[in-house]
């Protein structure tokens, strides 16, 4: 059996089942039940389940992360803006997992990470807060050398780094500036001492790029996946993004 780390880091897969909540959302039914989501995609290989409790509640609802968090038997990473609502949320449920988000009403998805330079005073109090309850709390930034400082200055032991550019990038030249800023950003936390995560976008195609980034150990990845879901099955298709993964990483020398 291959290492598929090649002697480093082994890369997590965080499974983020959003887009399972869309389907039942789309007509208010019971099914397709998004707790049963986060069972199956961990017997398919997950390391974590994650779930973006968004301040519109347009897909995932309190009542998904309360049963899943309450089952016990699923890491969850919770996604959540920085608002008193959300930090008593995670302060009552406490899933292992927090990341601080930044949310627009009006966005189609997630757009630009946390401005954590621009406010890091709240920040600082909300990660003291998610610590205090014992939970691993990190920060969804852009790959910008500014808000990393910032994310160590705020205390974060955590960050995951926005993809999104990345995974936007319609040309090899843009594509490949989009990977150098994540590599220098992925680094430069590091090197800070912080755990580097990495999502938005991610694809089959493309996650092999990020993959072999060595200081990245966990990515989370939600549409595309559940898209391929459609077509081959959530098993097969953690299976599959585990696969892409682990392909990337073994380019790492
Ligand atoms: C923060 C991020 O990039 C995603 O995890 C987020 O969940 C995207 O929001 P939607 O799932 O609502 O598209
Ligand atoms: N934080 C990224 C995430 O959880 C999933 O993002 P996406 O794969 O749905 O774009």
């Amino acid at each position: 059996m291959n290492d598929s780390t090649n002697g480093h880091a082994p890369l997590r897969l965080g499974v983020n089942v959003d887009h399972v909540a869309t389907l039942r959302q789309a007509r208010g039914t019971h099914y397709p039940d998004v707790a049963y989501a986060a069972r199956t995609a961990m017997a398919a290989g997950a390391d974590s389940i994650t779930v973006h409790l968004r301040e519109d509640r347009r897909h995932i609802q309190d009542a998904d992360v309360e049963a899943i968090v309450t089952a016990g038997d699923v890491p969850v990473n919770l996604e959540m803006a920085l608002t008193e609502e959300m930090l008593d949320i995670a302060d009552r449920l406490k899933p292992r997992d927090a990341c601080l988000v930044p949310e627009k009403r009006e966005e189609l998805t997630t757009e630009g990470g946390l401005d954590v330079a621009g406010q890091l005073d709240a920040v600082r109090d909300a990660l003291d807060r998610l610590h205090g309850a014992g939970i691993q709390a990190a920060l969804f930034i852009d790959p910008e050398h500014d808000q990393i400082e910032a994310a160590g200055r705020a205390g974060a032991r955590f960050i995951e780094l926005h993809t999104g550019a990345y995974a936007d990038a319609t040309h090899d030249d843009e594509r490949k500036h989009q990977l150098e800023r994540i590599t220098e950003a992925a680094a430069q936390a590091h090197d800070l001492g912080i755990e580097v995560h990495a999502g938005h976008g991610l694809t089959r195609d493309n996650v092999g790029a990020i993959a072999a980034i060595e200081q990245i150990v966990e990515l989370n990845i939600g549409h595309a996946l559940i898209a391929d879901a459609v077509f081959m099955g959530l098993n097969e298709a953690v299976k599959e993004m585990r696969a892409a993964m682990d392909a990337g990483r073994r380019a790492l020398r």
